[in-house]
């Protein structure tokens, strides 16, 4: 099972690399590698387990985060309707986006960042994005709140983006006017 140690921090030079497309259909050792990154999420969201091991909560890894170079992520969250989110992507896209923007109120968080950064980060509030998942059958969604939020940090990984680079060092709560908070 994936633990902390296998989740590589902020400074090593594969999280500021651009991940490789993966061929599909996906082979065995990629879908390996999502399913672990899948119980690495659901054993971090157990209040048994992930004390017993010490895992730091979390609704999305990105394969680079443990320093898999590819382009997969899998997310795992309830919105706030109690709508589930839970899904492997493989080759992720953006195709289109909201011109409105959103942020979450609490800020952002990453496995990968051992320190708390403040600061709002902005993100598109609505997009319909594609993929293929771990059956290489493609996958098309439309997603807003905080789906949208984590589908795009996780996207960032795959672009050696992290969450941080989208703050103003000036004022890190600065907003432009229509942008939507997340509670
Ligand atoms: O890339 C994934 N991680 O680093 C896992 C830990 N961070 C989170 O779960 C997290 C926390 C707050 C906001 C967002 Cl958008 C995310 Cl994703
Ligand atoms: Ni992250």
């Amino acid at each position: 099972m994936l633990l902390m140690k296998d989740i590589i921090r902020d400074g090593h030079p594969t999280l500021r690399k651009i991940a490789k497309e993966v061929p599909l259909p996906p082979d065995p050792a990629d879908i390996e590698t999502l399913k672990s990154m899948e119980e690495f999420l659901i054993n971090s969201q157990d209040p048994v387990i992930s004390d017993k091991y010490g895992l730091r909560g979390g609704v999305g890894l990105a394969a680079p985060q443990i320093n898999v170079p590819k382009r997969m992520f899998v997310m795992r969250l309830t919105d706030e309707k109690g709508e589930e989110y839970n899904y492997s992507f493989i080759n992720p896209k953006i195709i289109s986006h909201s011109v409105e923007k959103s942020y979450l109120t609490s800020g952002e968080g990453c496995l990968s960042v051992d320190r708390n950064i403040p600061g709002y980060v902005l993100r598109y509030a609505r997009i319909t994005v594609k993929g293929f998942n771990e059956k290489g059958e493609e996958l098309k969604l439309r997603l807003r709140g905080l789906p949208a939020i984590v589908f795009q940090h996780e996207l960032d990984h795959l672009n050696g983006v992290m969450f941080y680079d989208h703050i103003n060092k000036k004022n890190p709560f600065q907003l432009n006017e229509n942008a939507i908070p997340i509670e």
